[in-house]
């Protein structure tokens, strides 16, 4: 009797191993009859091109990238070991990619990031959806307005902070990351975190550690078992500092959440109107007071991802814009006199910002040079191209680095020309994409150019920027979230007057 049960055992699970060894040979199969649409280098079995990548560095990781790039006119193909990675170059597959349901999803190494803050930068599925629609009228104009006080303050402090460091050369990076965490922590919790004048903030150390080691995770292949991760010293240090993450601003929007109810009762008694939210998590607070679906977690995790998820990103823009600016002093002459024209005293409003076409032309043309290398979606179900159809089961990246810079959709695109940007119209709609496109586009792309606008026009009021750099294409680039200077951002500030 126990032999049988042993027996029908045996069968059953040797039944499961066969079934699930068939599928994956299937599922195989359809990747590379996929993968055989598009050029790639020589591949071994079970590396796939992975060994290419082994020891390399991010400047050098994203060189082979462009080298495969080089030799292909319209996508191309690298294999992560098992995992079929298409890289698509032409931006009529990428509208064909952004537009498609089956195309939503982040790719697994989004994951690690998602152990920091779970909220809708990473998150999938049915969750996705309802919070992003939720989360979405925090980054409207209406929103915008209340922000607007935030910048001007922490853009004063920075253009009084830079007279510190007048006449040295510096990383301008680090002044830049100071005032950007400011930003994000008043705009986005209401507190101040006082970067700019000094303050050691674990909160602040906490996130840079984290992105270090979630970065680490996603470009070492070894790193992406969780078992060898667990492993590492990397795994204690990152837990800490997530405890410590999600500790602090729990304990801020407990405090909110009880002041909160405070001026209820007072405003019930005196009959007076509600005051509006004034930062992210009142907004969100507010939407969950009125019945929106938003948890006490939601909350917490959507506020760290806002703050997470502009902080680089920002400040690497903010930085890549001094810098060209400092390169090329014509250019910087022109967006100074706009500044100057329509800026005066310390408070600027919306719509003065928004009247700073200019240097916006300048954001813009930066971010074509500077902007995401790549980014990556997970495919659920059939997604056709031009060509072929990408299969369930495959990566997809979307290599902007090539797109911003193919002569088909740029005139001289080696060339700095902010001008391009003012009063032309794209050659293809998905050849510009440095905040993404469709429903999962980028939705602070509105704040992050107010925001680094308002410190950037602050900044060319009162200093001259200069550089040892000639030209943008000495620049070597490494892979970050967005391509990033090997040897930061050099630059000199000095006094106009
Ligand atoms: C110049 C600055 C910025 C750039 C270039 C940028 C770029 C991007 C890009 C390319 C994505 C899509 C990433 C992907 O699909 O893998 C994205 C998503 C996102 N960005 Fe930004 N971003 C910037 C600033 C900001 C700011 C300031 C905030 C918040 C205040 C923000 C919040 C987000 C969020 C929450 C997402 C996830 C959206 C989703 O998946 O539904 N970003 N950003």
């Amino acid at each position: 009797m126990m032999l049988q049960g042993m027996e029908s055992l045996l069968i059953a699970s040797s039944l499961m191993i066969v079934g699930f060894l068939i599928f994956h040979k299937i599922r195989r199969r359809k990747l590379e009859k996929l993968a055989e649409h598009f050029p790639g280098p020589r591949t071994l079995p079970l590396f796939g091109n992975a060994l290419m990548f082994l020891g390399k560095d991010m400047y050098g990781c994203f060189e082979i990238i462009r080298d495969v790039a080089r030799n292909s006119n319209s996508g191309f193909r690298i294999w992560f070991g098992q995992d079929l990675h298409v890289y698509l170059t032409d931006p009529k597959d990428v509208e064909n990619v952004m537009t498609n349901p089956n195309a939503i999803e982040k790719d697994h190494v989004y994951d690690y990031f998602r152990m920091v803050a779970d909220g809708i930068f990473s998150s999938r599925g049915k969750r996705w959806w309802k919070n992003r629609k939720l989360v979405n009228p925090a980054f409207g104009t209406k929103q915008l307005e209340h922000y607007v006080a935030t910048f001007n303050k922490h853009s004063n402090i920075f253009a009084e902070r830079v007279r510190d460091h007048c006449g040295e050369t510096i990383n301008v990076l680090n002044l830049i990351n100071a005032v950007t965490i400011d930003v994000l922590c008043e705009s986005v919790l209401g507190i101040e975190i006082g970067a700019q004048s000094g303050k050691a903030s674990k909160f602040v150390q906490s996130i840079g550690v984290c992105l270090d080691i979630v970065f680490k995770r996603i470009f070492n292949i070894h790193f992406h078992s969780d078992i060898v991760f667990k492993l590492s010293p990397e795994s204690k240090i990152f837990n800490e500092h997530v405890k410590y993450l999600h500790s602090f601003t729990s304990q801020i929007i407990s405090k909110a959440k009880a002041e909160r109810q405070k001026m209820k009762e007072r405003d019930r008694k005196n009959g007076e109107l509600k005051a509006p939210p004034t930062n992210f998590m009142e907004k969100f607070l507010t939407i969950q007071e009125e019945g929106g679906e938003l948890t006490d977690y939601d909350i917490l995790h959507e506020v760290l991802t806002i703050i997470i998820s502009g902080f680089d990103t920002s400040a690497m823009t903010a930085s890549a814009v001094m810098l060209m600016l400092a390169i090329y002093p014509d250019i910087q002459e022109k967006a100074r006199r706009e500044a100057e024209e329509i800026l005066s005293g310390n408070s600027a409003s919306l719509e003065d910002i928004n009247r700073l076409v200019y240097l916006e032309a300048v954001t813009k043309e930066t971010l074509r040079l500077f902007g995401p290398p790549l980014f990556l979606r997970k495919i659920k179900g059939d997604v056709p191209l031009e060509n072929c159809t990408l299969v369930e089961g495959c990566t997809t990246v979307v290599f902007v680095y090539d797109i911003h810079k193919n002569p088909k959709f740029w005139d001289s695109p080696e060339e700095f020309m902010p001008e391009r940007f003012i009063g032309n119209s794209l050659k293809h709609r998905y050849c510009y994409l440095p905040f993404s496109s469709g429903p999962r586009n980028c939705p602070g792309q509105r704040f992050a150019n107010v925001s680094m606008k308002l410190i950037l026009a602050n900044l060319l009021r009162h200093y001259k920027l200069s550089t040892h750099i000639t030209d943008w294409s000495q620049i070597k680039m490494k892979l970050d979230v967005l391509q990033k200077p090997v040897d930061g951002y050099p630059l000199k500030i000095e006094p106009l007057r």
